[in-house]
């Protein structure tokens, strides 16, 4: 009998990114790759990434995430999951404002003005090529050498790289169907210049202070919205002069707003998260036959 039995779990999504959040505070269980595979794959319990929420392991937070994609891979950061635990933290709680801790360190979560809404500090960007990771070293990030079509004209080009606590990459198009992230999305996240493969983005910049986004995530595949990608991006476009600091993100999903604060560098997130349902997870949930 799988240790997740019982275990109860909440259906979420932040703009459409589906999260999945099940709740492991109290016990010692762990979610392993297969069991995230197996719950992804069922329609009650389908997701994009999976928030295990799991007893604090510093004073003063609320919780520790661990993070999976639909995969099963393990990640360290996911900007509309974390709005989701939040948002159920704090209703569970009572409380505006709450510390949540991934393998990357704290996130800081204020409740918004709408009921919610949630604002996240993601702490800030990393644009060291080491950083990000990739494979061979460039001077700077703002425009890597990668390119998808023919060589003399290729379709998409010159990306942006940004580590918002997992690796991005940031095509600029005029046209957000140039290519079909669904075919490209695939070969561009496992490119041998991302050791640890890339989460895929095609923005337009459409003002100062408006960017849209289409997103094909590592590990899940196109999602309706990805919030560090909509980071990353966004302080991207403030890093090649695009944009201002302040910008509305929208994705298929929905707008986000990003807000790269220049007194101490961090990226605050702002947008909604909502609950689908709850339930329990049964061992059934876990064998093939379902
Ligand atoms: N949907 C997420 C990002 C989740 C992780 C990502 N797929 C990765 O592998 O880095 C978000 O809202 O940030």
């Amino acid at each position: 009998m799988t240790v997740l039995n019982d275990r109860p779990y909440a259906k979420m999504n932040g703009l459409g990114n589906e999260i999945l959040v099940v709740d492991l505070r109290g016990s010692v269980a762990r979610v392993t790759g297969e069991d995230a595979r197996a719950l992804s794959r069922r329609r009650e319990t389908h997701f994009d990434q999976l928030m295990a929420v799991h007893d604090p392991h510093t004073p003063g937070t609320a919780a520790f995430m661990r993070i999976l994609n639909a995969d099963g891979s393990e990640v360290s950061a996911c900007g509309n999951g974390t709005r989701c635990v939040a948002d159920l933290l704090m209703q569970e709680t009572g409380v505006r404002e709450l510390a949540l801790e991934t393998s990357a360190g704290l996130l800081v979560c204020e409740a918004g003005i709408r009921p919610g809404e949630v604002t996240v500090d993601m702490g800030a960007p990393k644009f060291g090529w080491a950083d990000i990771p990739l494979a061979e070293a460039f001077a700077d990030t703002r425009a890597i050498e990668l390119q998808l079509g023919p060589i003399e004209a290729p379709l998409i080009h010159s990306p942006s790289v940004a580590n918002v606590g997992n690796p991005h990459a940031i095509f600029w198009v005029n046209d957000l169907s140039v290519v079909d992230l669904r075919r490209a999305g695939p070969m561009l996240e496992s490119h041998p210049l991302f050791p640890e493969r890339a989460n895929i983005s095609l923005a337009k910049v459409t003002s100062r202070e408006a960017i849209t986004l289409k997103v094909w995530e590592r590990g899940a595949g196109l999602t309706l919205a990805c919030g560090t990608a909509a980071c990353a991006a966004a302080v991207s476009a403030a890093r090649t002069g695009r944009t201002g600091r302040d910008v509305i993100v929208t994705l298929p999903g929905g707008p986000l707003r990003i807000v790269w604060r220049e007194s101490d560098d961090h990226i605050l997130m702002t947008g909604p998260a909502e609950l689908e349902h709850r339930g329990r997870l049964t061992a059934e949930m876990f064998s093939d036959a379902a």
